[in-house]
């Protein structure tokens, strides 16, 4: 699978906004905002671009914070394999609204529902909202969805790719 972003609206009482994906790929998890990087994007612009489509929300790139970078495997599916460049925002406009893609839910940190996330998202989720930078790889077993192993690292910045993705 081509690279993905992942972007979190937290707003100004600490909640965090999440979207139940109504189709494809996850579908019926609460997950973050963002999808495949298209070619001339770069990251930045992928992960405001899918936050605009999926919420309906905008924002600026410069107001994105990147908080991590992790590459998920499939054992079985390698063709699903991709890395997500995973990103906050704390500044932006517009209520977010329900799409045919997500449904969106603010939810206060204690309450974030991982029982109906990917499994993997407990582990690292929670470094990100204590304010850890993360760069990390995740395998899940054949089944596509039980974690077979996680190996995170926080690290004190996460280097982005600038660049256009060709
Ligand atoms: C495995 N553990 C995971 N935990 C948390 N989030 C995960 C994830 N694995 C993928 N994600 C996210 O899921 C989105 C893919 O979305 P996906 O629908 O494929 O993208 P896109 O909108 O481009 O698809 P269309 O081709 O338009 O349907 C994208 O944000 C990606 O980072």
């Amino acid at each position: 699978m081509r690279p993905t972003t992942l972007c979190f609206p937290v707003d100004t009482r600490g909640c965090l906004l999440l979207g139940k994906k109504k189709r494809g790929f996850g579908v019926s998890k609460w997950n973050g905002f963002g999808g495949k990087i298209e070619i001339g994007e770069t990251f930045r612009q992928c992960a405001i671009r899918e936050l605009d489509e999926e919420t309906g929300i905008v924002a600026l790139v410069d107001d994105l914070e990147a908080v991590g970078i992790l590459d998920f495997r499939f054992s079985a599916n390698p063709n699903l394999d991709h890395i997500s460049y995973i990103y906050f925002i704390r500044n932006y406009k517009g209520i977010p609204k329900e799409t045919e893609e997500m449904k969106p839910c603010w939810f206060p940190v204690q309450t974030i529902p991982y029982d109906e996330m990917w499994k993997g998202d407990r582990v690292w989720l929670p470094l990100l909202l204590n304010g850890h930078k993360i760069v990390g790889t995740i395998c899940f077993e054949p089944d596509n969805e039980t974690v077979q192993s996680i190996d995170i690292n926080k690290v004190p910045v996460i280097e982005e790719k600038k660049c256009k993705y060709v």
